[in-house]
């Protein structure tokens, strides 16, 4: 089977131009068909508070309220992505740059309301795999967003770990897919202050244990739910960790498992 590369940037790469474009050369290099996904929660945040609206958080997500959404669009689907898709062309890499309602790439809807509202957030219910399987085909790199819509012309803002998850649970029917997520620290740690401290391999039961433990927390709860999802659902390999991921023969990150 045709393997595929799908990577996820944090925020924090995405903030950091220097580190960004280390990056991005890596994942210009890379010869697999690869897809990039990218967030950018924290610019977000700030771009808002320079327009003067104070962003709403509840348990470290964002309410998506219309002023929120306007953001989003703004942040994710244009100054982020426009920046990345400018430079991996500089780069020779033919990139694409996506949000879900291109090409009807990711399909979802508005997260119901229960003990909370989160506003215009999308929960993600397919992909159109086809689509983005030609456009591989075509020798071009889909770079996505943090967006979808619910194709009755709702724009969504989506978790950017989870629409990595779902590209790579979806097309993981046509290709042996990687799916790795990259951000500032090494790996998973056992102790978030020490960056020696990587757990090398993560499987179903040690998972919980370090749940139950606490020593995964904060933003790394929904990142290894969205790894186990994966791993669950037809994905070949997941791994966590920042560029060191891409150097041939460093195994200091985390491997998951089932
Ligand atoms: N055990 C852990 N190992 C590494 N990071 C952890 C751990 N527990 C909590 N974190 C926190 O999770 C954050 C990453 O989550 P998040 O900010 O959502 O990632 P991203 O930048 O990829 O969107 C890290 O910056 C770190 O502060
Ligand atoms: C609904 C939801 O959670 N949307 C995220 C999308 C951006 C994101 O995922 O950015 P990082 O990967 O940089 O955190 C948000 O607005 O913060």
């Amino acid at each position: 089977m045709e393997k595929l590369s799908i990577i996820k940037i944090g925020g924090n790469i995405i903030e950091d131009e220097t580190q960004l474009l280390q990056f991005l050369k890596l994942f210009a290099a890379m010869d697999n068909p690869k897809i990039l996904v990218h967030g950018g929660g924290k610019k977000a945040s700030e771009i808002s508070k320079k327009l003067g609206i104070e962003p709403k958080m509840h348990k470290g997500r964002r309410i998506t309220d219309e002023t929120a959404l306007d953001v989003a669009l703004m942040v994710y689907g244009g100054l982020a992505n426009k920046k990345i898709v400018a430079r991996l062309q500089s780069l020779g890499c033919n990139a694409l740059g996506m949000s879900g309602a291109d090409g009807n790439t990711i399909k979802a809807h508005k997260r119901p309301v229960k003990e909370m509202d989160y506003g215009f957030a999308g929960d993600v219910d397919g992909i159109n795999a086809d689509l983005i399987t030609n456009l591989l085909h075509l020798g071009i790199s889909p770079i996505f967003c943090a967006l979808t819509h619910d194709q009755e012309g709702q724009l969504l803002n989506t978790n950017a770990d989870t629409i990595a998850s779902e590209l790579a649970v979806g097309l993981s029917d046509d290709f042996e897919v990687t799916l790795y997520y990259c951000f500032e620290m090494n790996g998973v740690l056992r102790d978030v202050s020490d960056k020696g401290s990587v757990i090398k391999k993560i499987d179903s039961t040690s998972y919980q244990k370090l749940m139950s433990d606490g020593i995964i927390s904060n933003g790394m709860l929904p990142k290894l739910h969205n790894c186990f999802h994966a791993l669950q659902h037809g994905v070949n390999e997941v791994r966590i960790g920042n560029l060191a991921l891409f150097e041939k023969g460093n195994p200091n990150y985390t491997t998951l498992t089932l």
